[in-house]
């Protein structure tokens, strides 16, 4: 494809995104463009044939696609900066959290399609989920970037009323299950394994369990069914878990990191 990509935002996530274009070879490295004020962070990606840059204003005007990805806060500032670079052949694709369509539509202030996607950090090894929504696209246009985030991981295409909720599951959700595998480190390195052990284990066997609901198209329960011996360790354990609060506090905390998007 011969689209230039300009990523506003080279921080955890316009970075993660920018190497998972790379490695997907959607695009060639030199057809992107990623910017922050302090770029210096950013050599590891210019050494892979990415421009860096704190230019908005020029990586705006020389790409087709921009990818929004600063903090909420700082978005009607970075917009109103490059605004008058926009023209016809601009694509606006927005990773932020809890900036709307039509808010972005107001800062941008012109007609040209824009995209809320929502992506997780694993979009840099391609297992992303991207939750997206979009306005005023073409079906050519929608099918581009959906075709774009296809090739980073997953898409579901959802009502933008759901935009917080997919925030939430599918991209704070990446740290949830990084602390529940973290947990089970932890206690594997009390039962007996070194740390590097207890790591792999408790990964694969996490990435295992996504799998086979993923392959299976199967409920978790009646997965948990096929591993719970009767009058074993499975169940006493899960049994635990749930006295201790497990489930409960998951959906607490889901519904907290929620509560906290609506709030802001
Ligand atoms: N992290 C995640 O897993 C996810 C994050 N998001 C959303 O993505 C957005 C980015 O999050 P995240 O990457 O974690 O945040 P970071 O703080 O890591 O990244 C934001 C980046 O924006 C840069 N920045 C700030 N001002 C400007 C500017 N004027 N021009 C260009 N770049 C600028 C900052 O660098 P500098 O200070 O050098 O300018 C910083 O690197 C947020 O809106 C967040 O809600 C969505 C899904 C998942
Ligand atoms: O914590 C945050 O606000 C952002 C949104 C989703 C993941 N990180």
């Amino acid at each position: 494809m011969s689209e230039r990509i300009a990523i506003i935002g080279g921080g955890n996530l316009g970075t993660a995104i920018a190497e998972g274009l790379i490695k997907s070879r959607f695009c060639k490295p030199d057809a992107i463009t990623i910017t922050k004020r302090n770029p210096a962070t950013l050599k590891e990606l210019e050494k892979k044939g990415v421009t860096i840059t704190a230019d908005n204003t020029t990586a705006v005007k020389q790409s087709d696609l921009v990818i929004l990805a600063v903090k909420p806060f700082q978005v009607a500032a970075v917009i109103e900066g490059f605004k008058k670079q926009l023209t016809a052949k601009h694509t606006i694709v927005s990773v932020i959290t809890g900036v709307s369509l039509s808010d972005l539509q107001e800062m941008v202030k012109k007609s040209l399609p824009l995209f809320r996607a929502m992506p997780n950090t694993a979009i840099a090894i391609q297992e992303s989920i991207t939750c997206i929504s979009y306005s005023n696209a073409t079906e050519q246009q929608a099918s581009f970037v959906v075709d774009m985030f296809n090739t980073l991981g997953k898409v579901a295409l959802i009502d933008e009323k759901l935009m917080d909720a997919a925030t939430v599951l599918g991209a704070c959700g990446t740290a949830y299950a990084m602390r529940y595998i973290r947990a089970n480190i932890q206690a594997g390195i009390e039962i007996g394994f070194d740390a590097k052990t207890a790591s792999l284990i408790a990964a694969q066997t996490v990435k295992g369990a996504a799998e086979l609901l993923l392959k299976n198209g199967s409920h978790p329960e009646q997965e948990i069914d096929k591993v719970t011996t009767p009058k074993g360790c499975t169940i006493v354990g899960l049994n635990e878990m749930e006295h201790r609060g497990f489930s409960s506090s998951l959906i607490r905390g889901v519904i907290a990191s929620y509560n906290k998007i609506a709030k802001d």
